[in-house]
C-alpha cells in the first residue's frame, strides 16, 4: 500500500521558489538567503547556474493539470569552429508508485504505464529527445521484503516483454530515446532475474540493455536475494543524439565503474536509482556530480518518490522492530556536467520532470582544459590493482 503524503490529491498551483514548502534545499536556499547573496552563494555550491528553459505553455499547464513539476535547465558550451553544437534535451522522470503495493500486479503495471505516458507526453511538448526512468520503474521497490511471491512476477523480459513493447510505442510515437530500467527475467537462462535498463532507439528499434553491475548489501536493500551482479560490463549505446550509458543506482558508489562507461565513450551516463533519505540523501549531490566532473560527461541520478508501505512486516536484521516501509525515497533527480555545474534539484516529495538542454561539445571542451583523462595514470593503477586483487597481495606500507 502507498501511505498518501499531503500535497497529492489533485493539481496544485505552481507558487514562487519563495512560497514554496522546503521540498528542495534550493527551495530553502531562495527562500532564507537574501536574494543579494544567493547569486555567490549559488556560484560557490553549484558553479555556474545554467539557463531556466522557456517551456512551451502548454506542457507547463499540461503537468500542473495532472499534477507533477516540471523543470527546464540549459547548459552552455562554447561555439566551436571546426564543430557544429550537438544539442540535446535530455528527460529525467521521478514518480511515486500510483496504487497501493497489494494492488493485483497487472494492474499496478497498467497504471504506473499510464502514468508514465502522460509524463513522456509532456516530456515530447518540451521537445526531449532521450528520456529516462527510475530504476525498477514498473514495480514497488519491495526487495526488502526478501518475499518472492508476488514481486518476482513484475519481472518480464527485456527484448519483448510488454513493457518493452510499450516503450517501443511511445520511442517511435515521440521520435524519443528511452531508457526503461526494469526487472528483467533471462528466459534464455533457466529463467533468472536481474536488474536490467533496456534501451530503445528513436526509431522503435531495441539498441540493447545494460544489467546493474553493484548489488546493494546495506540496509534493508535485499536485492541480492533476487538477482545477481550484471554480466553485461559497461556498454554504451551510440543514439542519433549523443552516447548514453546506464550506471544502475548503487553503481553510483563505484568511481571505477562510471569510469569504465566513459573509457567507452559515454557523453552521458544517467542513473537510474532507488534510494532513501535516511541512508544516502547526503552523498546524493556528491557523487554523481563528482563523476560528471571526473570523467568529463554529463550525469544524470534520478530517484523515485514517496513511502512504499508493505502488508508484511520485515525486519532489517538488526534485532529491531519488524516494520512496513523501506523509508522515504527522496526523489532530488538533477543533471550534472563536466563543468562541475548542475541543475537545482527535483522534489523531494512530488513526481516531476527535469528538462535539461545540454551542447555535448561541453565534454571535450572540458577534457581538453583540464585533461583528467591525459593526466590520469591509468597504466600504473591497472598494475596495482592487477596485484592487488591476487590472494597474497602485499600493501606497499612503508614503516619506520
Ligand atoms: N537500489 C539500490 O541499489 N539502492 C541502494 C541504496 C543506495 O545506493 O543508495
Amino acid at each position: 500500500m502507498l501511505r498518501i503524503e499531503s500535497g497529492n490529491g489533485g493539481p496544485s498551483p505552481t507558487p514562487s521558489l519563495r512560497d514554496r514548502p522546503a521540498k528542495t534545499r534550493e527551495g530553502s536556499l531562495e527562500r532564507h538567503i537574501p536574494p543579494g547573496e544567493l547569486a555567490e552563494v549559488k556560484r560557490i555550491l553549484y558553479g555556474g547556474e545554467p539557463r531556466k528553459l522557456d517551456l512551451p505553455t502548454a506542457a507547463l499547464s499540461a503537468a500542473q493539470e495532472k499534477d507533477f513539476e516540471l523543470q527546464g535547465y540549459g547548459f552552455e558550451a562554447a561555439l566551436e569552429q571546426l564543430r557544429r553544437p550537438r544539442i540535446v534535451r535530455v528527460g529525467l522522470i521521478q514518480n511515486k508508485i500510483p496504487l497501493p503495493t497489494d494492488t493485483a500486479v497487472a494492474i499496478q503495471v497498467a497504471a504506473l504505464h499510464r502514468r508514465i505516458e502522460e509524463m513522456v507526453g509532456v516530456a515530447a511538448m518540451c521537445g526531449v529527445n532521450i528520456v529516462c526512468f527510475q530504476e525498477a520503474w514498473t514495480m514497488p521497490f519491495a526487495f526488502c521484503t526478501r518475499e518472492k511471491l508476488p514481486w518476482t512476477e513484475f519481472a518480464e523480459s527485456a527484448e519483448d516483454g510488454p513493457t518493452t513493447k510499450f516503450c517501443q510505442e511511445l520511442a517511435k510515437k515521440y521520435n524519443m530515446v528511452v531508457v526503461s530500467p526494469i526487472l528483467e527475467r533471462d528466459e534464455l537462462h533457466g529463467g533468472i532475474l536481474w536488474n536490467t535498463a533496456v534501451v530503445i532507439s528513436n526509431s522503435g528499434a531495441l539498441l540493447g540493455k545494460s544489467r546493474k553491475n553493484h548489488i546493494p548489501r546495506v540496509g534493508d536493500f535485499n536485492e541480492s536475494t533476487y538477482y545477481m551482479e550484471g554480466n553485461t560490463g559497461h556498454p554504451v549505446f551510440q543514439t542519433q543524439f549523443g552516447t548514453i550509458a546506464v550506471n544502475i543506482c548503487y553503481g553510483r558508489h563505484h568511481p571505477l565503474n562510471w569510469l569504465m562507461y566513459s573509457m567507452n565513450g559515454a557523453e552521458i551516463i544517467f542513473n537510474p536509482s532507488a534510494t532513501i533519505g535516511a541512508l544516502s540523501e547526503a552523498l546524493w549531490p556528491i557523487e554523481a556530480r563528482n563523476a560528471a566532473i571526473a570523467n568529463h560527461c554529463f550525469t544524470c541520478p534520478i530517484n523515485r518518490v514517496g513511502t512504499e508501505y508493505y502488508k508484511n512486516a520485515f525486519t532489517s536484521g538488526d534485532g529491531g522492530k519488524a516494520h512496513h516501509e523501506l523509508g522515504h525515497f527522496y526523489g532530488s533527480s538533477y543533471v550534472a556536467a563536466p563543468d562541475g555545474s548542475r541543475t537545482p534539484g527535483l522534489s523531494r516529495t512530488q513526481d516531476g520532470l527535469l528538462v535539461s538542454e545540454m551542447d555535448l561539445n561541453l565534454c571535450r571542451q572540458v577534457s581538453d582544459k583540464w585533461n583528467f583523462k591525459m593526466t590520469a595514470r591509468y597504466e600504473m593503477y591497472a598494475e596495482k590493482l592487477a596485484e592487488a586483487i591476487q590472494p597474497f597481495f602485499i600493501p606497499n606500507i612503508i614503516k619506520e
